[in-house]
């Protein structure tokens, strides 16, 4: 096991999940305003994508659908607040610069890799499973526990259903995935990418419930880090993988 904060690309990938008292408020509550406006606006905007996927999967009628389609719309025009009369976005909600490709991880609330620094669009921050600004993410909350492992915490709502009442087992991977993957990059480790992710599905994960998905190093060779980990619901282990993370030659 390792012991000490982590850096790297699986870490990147989780650091930007922010703690709840760094979390941005409710979608909803109206424009984003604040310095960090770009930010706060794109994580509400995404909140507000997160319930739109529930509500277009989600058995209804259309009348149904069309209300909560209207309401979101309202909220979706709330956050923008009042268009410029010259119709040019403010400067901190202007689109960012295309993602450049560092190996500098990101983080939101310090919990797991240092701070962010204020680079365009982070690597870190746009993962399809953890990023708070990408719809598509839940988002996982990953953390460092002080033993150098990895928690990540989240419900899946009915959009990562698999079979019924189930969550998808390519999601399961996907969280297993994510968080081996940051605690296979202690603080100062070089950047190493997923060459063997090994899953059993043991019991069904279930959907719109408390999640915690762990993982840890079981031992390193040189560029190899071999990887455990779990996905729980209360006491029940709904998943178990190993991994192993190689950093690439060049890396040293
Ligand atoms: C930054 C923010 C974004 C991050 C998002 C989160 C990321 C979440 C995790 C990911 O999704 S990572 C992306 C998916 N993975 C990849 O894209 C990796 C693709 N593979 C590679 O790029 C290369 O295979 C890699 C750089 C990992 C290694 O290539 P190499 O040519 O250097 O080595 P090779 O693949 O031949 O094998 C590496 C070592 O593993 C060993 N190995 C391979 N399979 C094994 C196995 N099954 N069991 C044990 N060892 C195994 C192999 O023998 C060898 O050991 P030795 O160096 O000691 O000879």
């Amino acid at each position: 096991m390792t012991s000490a904060p982590q850096a790297g690309p699986g870490a990147a990938s989780t650091a930007n999940t922010p703690d709840a008292a760094d979390a941005p408020d409710a979608p909803g509550d109206g424009a984003a305003t604040s310095a960090d406006g770009a930010r706060g606006l794109a994580e509400r905007a995404a909140a507000l994508g997160r319930e739109l996927a529930t509500a277009l999967v989600s058995a209804g009628d259309e009348a149904r659908l069309a209300a909560q389609l209207r309401e979101l719309a309202a909220r979706l025009g709330g956050l923008a607040g009042p268009a410029p009369a010259d119709g040019t976005p403010p400067a901190d909600t202007r689109a960012r610069p295309a993602a450049h490709h560092g190996q500098e991880p990101a983080s939101r609330s310090g919990a797991v890799g240092p701070d962010e620094d204020d680079s365009p669009v982070r690597r870190g921050d746009i993962t399809p499973i953890s990023s708070p600004r990408n719809p598509l993410a839940p988002p996982l909350v990953i953390e460092r526990e002080a033993d150098g492992s990895a928690v990540g915490r989240a419900s899946l709502p009915l959009q990562y259903q698999g079979p019924p009442e189930r969550v998808h087992g390519g999601i399961v991977c996907l969280m297993l995935d994510q968080v081996l993957g940051s605690a296979a990059h202690p603080k100062g480790a070089a950047p190493a990418y997923t060459r063997v992710l090994e899953v059993e599905y043991l019991a069904a994960t279930p959907l719109d419930a408390p999640l915690t998905v762990r993982g840890w190093i079981e031992r390193t060779e040189g560029r190899k880090r071999f990887l455990a980990g779990t996905v729980a619901h209360g006491d029940t282990i709904t998943a178990r993988a190993t991994g192993l993370w190689v950093a690439p030659r060049e890396a040293g």
